[in-house]
């Protein structure tokens, strides 16, 4: 008897984005862990780019002095969602990039074009590489980087959820004031939204998931089911 030969699911190419804390990262590794996915933190290429230029004593401030070094340092993300990783001129820059001192630097780095147009075409090619598909989490992943994703998820949180959460998660390792944390958020928020160059922006055709009243396994949930539903009818 002839069996039907199986053949593996078509690719899936996923954005999620969404201001600070509404679980992009959390939510973007546990679905592609889930799914066989890749995935792709474009928030913490970001932050390497500004790590450098913090090291290498130019002035996150001066635009042009930002552009002028945008091509300099060599960033390498690694895509395994269980152990993603990310290196600046072959330093291990996973730590680094979380300090105080870069989150306050990284939205100054980000609004500079040369930046964005870099970092864009790197993402880009790393999606275009993946063999089954990824998620790929960031500002404008639905706007601007990958216009054409089979999926896009915009997340959003109220503020003081969103910093109650990051305030759970520095406990111990940085002042933790809650207030301190919201109003933090809120600027890098208003930063990302403002800027010319591919603000921080829900795509039209985008799905809005607020997770506010949500746990992160039920928001997991809910993006592995979009996910399922748009391969279903692919
Ligand atoms: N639905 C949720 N309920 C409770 N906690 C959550 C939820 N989603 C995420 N978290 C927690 O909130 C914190 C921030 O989540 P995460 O880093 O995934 O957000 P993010 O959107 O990627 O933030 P950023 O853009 O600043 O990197 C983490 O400690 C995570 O475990
Ligand atoms: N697509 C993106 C992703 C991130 N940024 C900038 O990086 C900052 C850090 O992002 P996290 O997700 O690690 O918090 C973010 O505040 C943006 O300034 C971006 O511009 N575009």
């Amino acid at each position: 008897m002839e069996t039907a030969a199986r053949t593996a699911p078509a690719a899936v190419i996923v954005g999620i984005d969404g201001p600070s804390g509404t679980g992009k990262s959390s939510t973007s590794k546990a679905v592609a862990a889930k799914l066989g996915l890749r995935y792709l933190d474009t928030g913490a290429q970001y932050r390497a780019i500004t790590w450098w230029m913090l090291n290498n004593g130019i002035d996150v401030n001066d635009a042009e002095a930002v552009a002028d070094a945008a091509g300099k340092p060599e960033i390498v993300s690694g895509t395994d969602p269980s152990a993603p990783t990310i290196t600046v001129d072959g330093a291990d820059a996973a730590a680094p990039i979380r300090t105080q001192a870069v989150t306050a630097a990284v939205s100054a780095v980000s609004a500079v074009p040369e930046v964005r147009t870099r970092l864009t075409e790197l993402q880009r090619a790393i999606a275009a590489e993946a063999p089954h598909g990824i998620v790929v989490e960031g500002r404008d992943v639905g706007t601007t980087v990958l216009p054409d994703a089979d999926l896009k998820i915009f997340l959003t949180a109220s503020a003081e959820a969103r910093a109650a959460r990051r305030s759970g998660e520095l406990k111990g390792k940085e002042a933790t004031d809650l207030a301190a944390t919201q109003a933090a958020l809120i600027k890098r928020d208003a930063a990302d939204s403002g800027r010319k160059t591919s603000p921080l922006a829900k795509a039209a055709d985008a799905v809005e998931v607020d997770t506010t009243e949500l746990t992160l396994d039920q928001v997991i949930e809910c993006v592995v089911t979009l996910v399922e539903e748009k391969r279903a009818v692919a």
